[in-house]
């Protein structure tokens, strides 16, 4: 490595993205920018187990959704290893997955302040903590959220204010089987891709 060369630092953004919709690509460029990351790589889940409860679109669906919304951003791009392994998807899993195929990158876990906010219930989290730093992102409706502080390693978290966008992908999965637009709340394409598949109309 050259002096004038530096670590390479990927953001990880992962979700269930059933849609992936402007909330999300607005985080994930808020925190490309912070952090001045070289690539956001986007990570839709498999299995999400704590989603189980719940009638998830196929992965195939999700991550072409994905492949399409972030398609047009140079720094961003998608992984396929949380659907392609088989099981609950954990993201110590998705983390040591990356870890390994970029080795000497710094890796910034990317979530909203609620998903940050149940960090503790996630599987090996000290571990998790090692492998990558994380970015909690705010989200309207997450302002009273209260954080775990003194059970999280703070010294690994930065608290990122994003512009609000009150989205979320139940809300365009109900507008969808109601028969209500989502144009605007999701890339065109995605509005398209929902309308072709014909995804969320019994939802
Ligand atoms: N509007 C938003 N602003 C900031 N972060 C968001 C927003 N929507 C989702 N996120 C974050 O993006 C990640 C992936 O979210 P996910 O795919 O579960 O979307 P969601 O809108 O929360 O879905 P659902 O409504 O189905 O639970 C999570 O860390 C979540 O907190
Ligand atoms: O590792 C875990 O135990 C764990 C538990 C819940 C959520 N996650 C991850 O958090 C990200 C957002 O999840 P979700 O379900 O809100 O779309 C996604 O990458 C999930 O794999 C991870």
């Amino acid at each position: 490595m050259t002096a004038v060369e530096r670590v390479r630092r990927l953001g990880v953004m992962g979700g269930t993205f059933d849609p992936i919709h402007h909330g999300h690509l607005v985080a994930a460029s808020e925190v490309q920018a912070y952090f001045d990351l070289d690539e956001v790589i986007f990570v839709p889940t498999g299995q999400p187990w704590q989603k189980l409860d719940r009638d998830v679109s196929a992965a195939e669906d999700r991550y072409l959704m994905t492949v399409i919304a972030t398609a047009s951003n140079p720094r961003f791009s998608v992984s396929r290893v949380d659907i392609d392994r088989p099981g609950p998807t954990y993201t110590i899993d998705t983390l040591r997955d990356l870890s390994a195929l970029y080795p000497d990158a710094e890796l910034f876990f990317i979530t909203g302040a609620d998903a940050l906010a149940q960090i503790l219930t996630w599987r090996d989290v000290d571990e998790m903590f090692k492998l990558a730093q994380f970015v909690g992102c705010t989200r309207p409706g997450t302002e009273s959220l209260e954080l775990p502080l003194d059970k999280l390693p703070m010294d690994r978290i930065t608290l990122l204010e994003v512009p609000a966008l009150a989205i979320s992908s139940t809300q365009c999965r109900a507008r969808v089987a109601k028969g209500n637009p989502t144009w605007y709340l999701v890339p065109d394409g995605i509005v398209q891709y929902i309308a072709k598949r014909e995804l969320y109309i019994n939802r």
